[in-house]
């Protein structure tokens, strides 16, 4: 099928990659020239385990395209997918402005009628109201039509989880376009989920909400646990267990960050807000969360003075495997640090570049090892193979004072004990410190 992708960020190269590999025709189309440039060259300027080396494949094999021109995009396509933007705004409000100008754009182009795909994440209703703007543009005898198809990719494994998804969400108004989604998608074999479009537009939200919220929840049993002398560990394995709970999305930390989440949650609670639902539950999520993001700095003011130490920051990315530093717990750490008056030596294996922009204060070092040197505290943010392999034998022999903080409850209590290191985790005892650990 020949398919037209309108931005090039994480979802739409994702999927316009993962299209191209399923040998589709598709054009991918973005505002941004110098991405185009770079894409048509065969550089990525994000940093997305397997995407560049499968992107070159496919412009190798002639199946993808990457234009700027709308008219060469638009003009012939009949499917054409969003994968534009939808930040939000500063009340939390989904920011619909790319959207609407690609449909805009799209709408002066497009010379014959299309089915338009939206996977960006917008809010219920967005989709209608979409189609009702475009259909005031187009010319006479031209049609769209809207289906919904929310992305679920996770940054970090976003190929993967194209080919390997558990579902396939299509939320359509008509049979059409129903089974032109169903063929394309087809070959994949993954179980598709067909329903309306309002309920597909919400499927996206809610998942993500019931993802942080089960985030949250560990995070404040985490909190409970640290507090009573149980370990959150094993409370999170024991959940486990039962089937009904699922261990996955039960890991305690500094909280859940990232381009999706914090936006998706605030957002839901505008769009339940909008049909006058105070929707309390997600409201308590979004402020354990936001408060979850100190712990780290408030557990080490219990124990040391910041001001003058030299501290190691550990992990920049909002998670491992992906430079995207948006709403990382890092940024809200790092600036409490500097406010404290640490010196803070910070190390990322990918998000340097990013991180440098947003946080110019920081020193930032070439190895993690580098920042440890002579560090009077670690801070471990994020769970980066590469970081969490350094054996704290290491932190031993580099720092001045072995004091480890570790976001993401890395290494076992044992090791820690048998290591020598200082060591305080989220929801578990602290090591070394013997005044700390149960009250
Ligand atoms: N990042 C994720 O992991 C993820 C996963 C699932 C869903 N989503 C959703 O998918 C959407 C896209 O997210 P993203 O992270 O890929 O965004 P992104 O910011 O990485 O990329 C968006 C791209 O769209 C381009 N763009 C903006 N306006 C345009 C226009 N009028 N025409 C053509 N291109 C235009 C931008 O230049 C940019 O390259 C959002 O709604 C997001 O919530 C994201
Ligand atoms: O048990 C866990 C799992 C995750 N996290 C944190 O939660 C955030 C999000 O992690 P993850 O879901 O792996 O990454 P994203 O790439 O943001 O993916 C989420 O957001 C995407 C955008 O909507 C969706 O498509 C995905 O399905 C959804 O998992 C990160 O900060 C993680 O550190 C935890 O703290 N504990």
């Amino acid at each position: 099928m020949h398919v037209t992708v309108v931005g090039t960020g994480y979802v739409g190269l994702v999927t316009g990659v993962g299209l191209a590999k399923m040998g589709h025709n598709v054009i991918c189309m973005d505002i941004d020239h110098k991405k185009i440039t770079a894409l048509r060259q065969g550089q990525i300027p994000i940093y997305e385990p397997g995407l560049q080396e499968l992107m070159i494949e496919c412009l190798e094999r002639g199946t993808l395209q990457f234009t700027s021109d709308p008219s060469y995009a638009y003009q012939y396509a009949n499917l054409i997918f969003l994968a534009v933007g939808t930040p939000q705004h500063p009340d939390g409000t989904a920011n619909l402005s790319y959207i609407e100008s690609a449909c805009d754009t799209i709408a002066a182009h497009l010379t014959e009628s299309a089915l338009i795909v939206t996977k960006s994440t917008v809010p219920v209703g967005t989709n209608e109201r979409l189609r009702a703007r475009m259909a005031k543009r187009l010319p006479t005898g031209i049609e769209v039509e809207f289906a919904s198809n929310p992305e679920f990719l996770r940054e970090g494994s976003g190929i993967h989880d194209f080919f390997h998804g558990d579902r396939i969400v299509i939320g359509t108004e008509n049979e059409k376009a129903r089974l032109w989604l169903q063929e394309l998608y087809e070959p994949l074999e993954i179980p598709m989920f067909f329903t309306d479009v309002r309920s597909s537009e919400m499927i996206k939200y809610a998942s993500n909400a019931f993802l942080a919220t089960k985030i949250s929840f560990i995070n404040e049993i985490a909190n409970i646990c640290q507090k009573t002398g149980a370990d959150v560990e094993a409370v999170a394995r024991g959940m486990g267990m039962d089937m009904r709970i699922g261990s996955q999305f039960l890991k305690a930390g500094v909280g859940y960050g990232g381009s999706c989440f914090p936006k998706d949650t605030n957002a839901l609670v505008q769009i339940a807000g909008d049909v006058k639902h105070d929707f309390r539950l997600l409201k308590a999520v979004i402020e354990v969360n936001n408060q979850q993001q100190e712990v780290l700095v408030e557990m080490a003011e219990n124990v040391m003075m910041l001001t003058g130490k030299k501290v190691a920051l550990l992990g920049l990315s909002f998670k491992p495997n992906t430079d995207d530093i948006r709403e990382a717990p890092s940024i809200v750490i790092a600036k409490r640090l500097l406010a404290a008056g640490a010196i803070v030596r910070a190390y990322d294996p990918q998000a340097m570049g990013n991180m440098k922009r947003v946080l110019p204060d920081l020193l930032y070092t070439s190895a993690a090892e580098e920042a440890l040197q002579d560090a009077d505290a670690a801070f471990l943010v994020t769970e980066w193979k590469e970081i969490i392999h350094i054996p704290l034998k290491r932190y031993v022999e580099l720092m001045k004072t072995p004091r480890i903080f570790d976001g993401r409850n890395v290494y076992s209590l044992q090791e820690a004990l048998e290591a020598g290191v200082e060591y305080y985790s989220i929801g578990r005892k602290a090591i070394g410190n013997e005044t700390l650990t149960t009250q």
